[in-house]
């Protein structure tokens, strides 16, 4: 988690009391919807926590950890989660954001072991049991969502030995070992038990591919006469050439990547064919062809021009294409200790994979005492298991694009935005003093906890939008069914018009890579789109539900308060569509 968003502060007060400090930052952009979710569910406004020397209660350190996670979890959570209502499990059990879960629980930590490093000694063996029950909960998290890793052993990894080799000659230090994983190339695997706070990995500076080795090469004094080239696009160039340099310093390195990158960027016109209504087409389209524009900007002038510098056959396209896909997927945000962030190549660290609860949640900035960038486990990984970093909090469909994989596990990162005029915008009932929310979207209806009536599982911001539309003095916390019915009824339309559009399930009988993935990511859209359809017409069959009991009664309730209604049974038939 970005430490912007978190305001951590521990002080001491009075007796034998001390108060541990949790509350959003307010650089944070989410500053007043968080403060006002805080409000929402009775938690004290100042972020404030006491901690007592002396207590009774032997199950005191579980009750204030539930306490702080609930905090920490509000506070942690990103926009997405925000709009989709807080990380919670669904109605299966199944907790769909894992990833927040674990920065929340890491923050706590972070704020437990500040507290115990300040020394206060009246309270260590307390801070101690509560930092015991955090990190007993992490370990919990990291049971409940597992993933098997199975090494593929018919392959050698001879150039990934000598990349290691080199890297420890250099001064890497590692507790991980490469290995082949199904379905995922080559991996990082723990050679002993890790525990929170282990550093797997550190790998100095001068390792480190980033930009001031273009500085110094032949290169520069030509690619910085070109108006508006980015550093990222000369370091490209760079690399194009220098992989084929077998004196680099870094020959290693490019040994040892793949010959090719298999991202959605190298699709070919069947797999694009397969994606056919859905908006990752474009995406892919669109990112293709911005990178031809930018290679036909410059070869083959650069190589005509000097052709000494830039040899025309290293700088053909597909290598360029290459040379973007090893960028995409390989590339880390760095920040240095001169406080400048760059995008680099980080040998050895470029062979963990990516996971939707990674081990690894922070690592991107140069420990400035050490010169060197350092990768602290976030959650426990054991010997022989498979070690995941988080490239980000990135959809699916990005996935695809630049890293050409879909991870395991329900993404919640994979929302389909809705392009809804929003001049209208959408205010909290009590006015409007917090956030709007401007962006709409929707997402698989199964990650969300509450499908009862004026729920649906689908998201409160959508649906306070549409009835604020449908009525613009209506108060969020009274709803009129006919407008719940109409409300329901143009979303159903309009998801099945999308459904309609992404076509039959095909049929996965392809052989190529490309056409596979392109398959899995279809249905993917599919089950979201459907699952948003089902739940629209069981929505659906709530509020006729609902509407029928008030005729019955023969009260006349064409307002009603939310939370009156039955739990009703929403499966089978019996609607139908007025
Ligand atoms: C930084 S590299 C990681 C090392 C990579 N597996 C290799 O063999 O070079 C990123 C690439 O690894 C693969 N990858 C990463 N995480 C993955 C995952 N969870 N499942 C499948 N493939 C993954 C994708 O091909 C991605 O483009």
């Amino acid at each position: 988690m970005d430490d912007d968003k978190l305001h951590l502060s521990n002080k001491t007060v009075e007796n034998d009391e001390y108060l541990l400090v949790l509350k959003p930052s307010e650089e944070d952009p989410l500053f007043e919807i968080k403060k006002k979710l805080l409000e929402d569910k009775g938690f004290e406004p100042q972020g404030h926590v006491v901690l007592k020397s002396s207590t009774s209660c032997p199950d005191w350190p579980t009750k204030i950890m539930e306490i702080l996670l609930e905090r920490a979890k509000i506070i942690c959570s990103d926009e997405i989660e925000l709009y989709f209502g807080g990380v919670e499990t669904n109605s299966s059990g199944v907790l769909y954001n894992p990833r927040i879960e674990l920065e929340a629980l890491h923050s706590i930590l972070s704020l437990i072991d500040k507290t115990l490093s300040s020394g206060n000694h009246a309270l260590t063996s307390i801070l101690q049991d509560l930092r015991d029950v955090c990190i007993d909960m992490i370990k919990e998290l990291g049971g409940k969502i597992r993933l098997e890793t199975r090494i593929v052993t018919d392959f050698s990894c001879d150039n990934e030995r000598c990349l290691l080799q080199w890297g420890e000659s250099s001064g890497v230090q590692r507790k991980l070992d490469v290995a082949y994983v199904e379905g995922a190339g080559r991996g990082a695997i723990a050679t002993e038990d890790l525990k929170v706070g282990d550093i797997a990995l550190e790998i100095p500076v001068s390792v480190i591919i980033s930009e001031e080795l273009v500085h110094e090469s032949d290169m520069f004094p030509i690619l910085k006469k070109i108006d508006g080239i980015s550093s990222e696009t000369m370091l490209l160039l760079w690399s194009m050439k220098e992989k084929h340099n077998r004196y680099s310093k870094f020959k290693f390195f490019f040994d040892a990547l793949p010959e090719v990158f298999n991202t959605g960027l190298s699709f070919g016109i069947n797999a694009i064919m397969t994606l056919d209504g859905t908006l990752l087409l474009d995406e892919i389209v669109q990112a293709k062809e911005h990178l031809r524009n930018q290679y036909d900007e410059l070869f083959p002038p650069l190589c005509n021009d000097h052709p000494d510098i830039f040899p025309a056959e290293l700088y053909t396209w597909e290598q360029f294409l290459w040379a973007c896909e090893l960028w995409y997927s390989n590339g880390m945000k760095i920040m240095f200790t001169d406080g400048q962030l760059q995008t680099c190549l980080v040998p050895i660290a470029g062979f963990l994979n990516h996971s939707l609860c990674p081990h690894i949640l922070h690592y991107g900035r140069v420990d400035s005492a050490t010169n060197s960038l350092k990768f602290p486990l976030s959650r426990p990984c054991n010997v022989g298991e498979e070690c995941y970093l988080s490239y980000g909090k990135f959809s699916s469909s990005h996935l695809v694009t630049f890293y050409g994989f879909l991870p395991q596990g329900e993404n919640p990162y994979d929302v389909i935005s809705l392009d809804i005029d929003s001049n209208k915008a959408v205010c909290f009932e009590d006015g409007c003093h917090m956030s709007s929310w401007t962006n709409h979207m929707v997402r698989g209806t199964w990650l969300s906890k509450n499908h009862e009536l004026f729920h649906y599982g689908l998201p409160s911001p959508l649906l306070d939008h549409f009835r604020r539309a449908c009525s613009p003095v209506i108060q969020t916390d009274v709803h009129n069914l006919e407008t719940e019915l109409e409300i329901l009824e143009d979303l159903c339309s309009t998801f099945e018009d999308m459904l309609e559009t992404l076509g039959e399930i095909n049929p996965d009988d392809s052989t190529t890579w490309d056409v596979k993935l392109a398959v899995r990511f279809k249905d993917l859209q599919r089950k979201i789109v459907s699952s948003i359809v089902t739940s629209c017409y069981s929505g659906r069959r709530l509020v006729e539900y609902e509407a029928r009991m008030a005729h019955a009664s023969k009260i006349s309730r064409s307002i009603i308060q939310p939370g009156h209604s039955e739990n009703v049974e929403t499966s089978g038939d019996g609607l139908h569509r007025s």
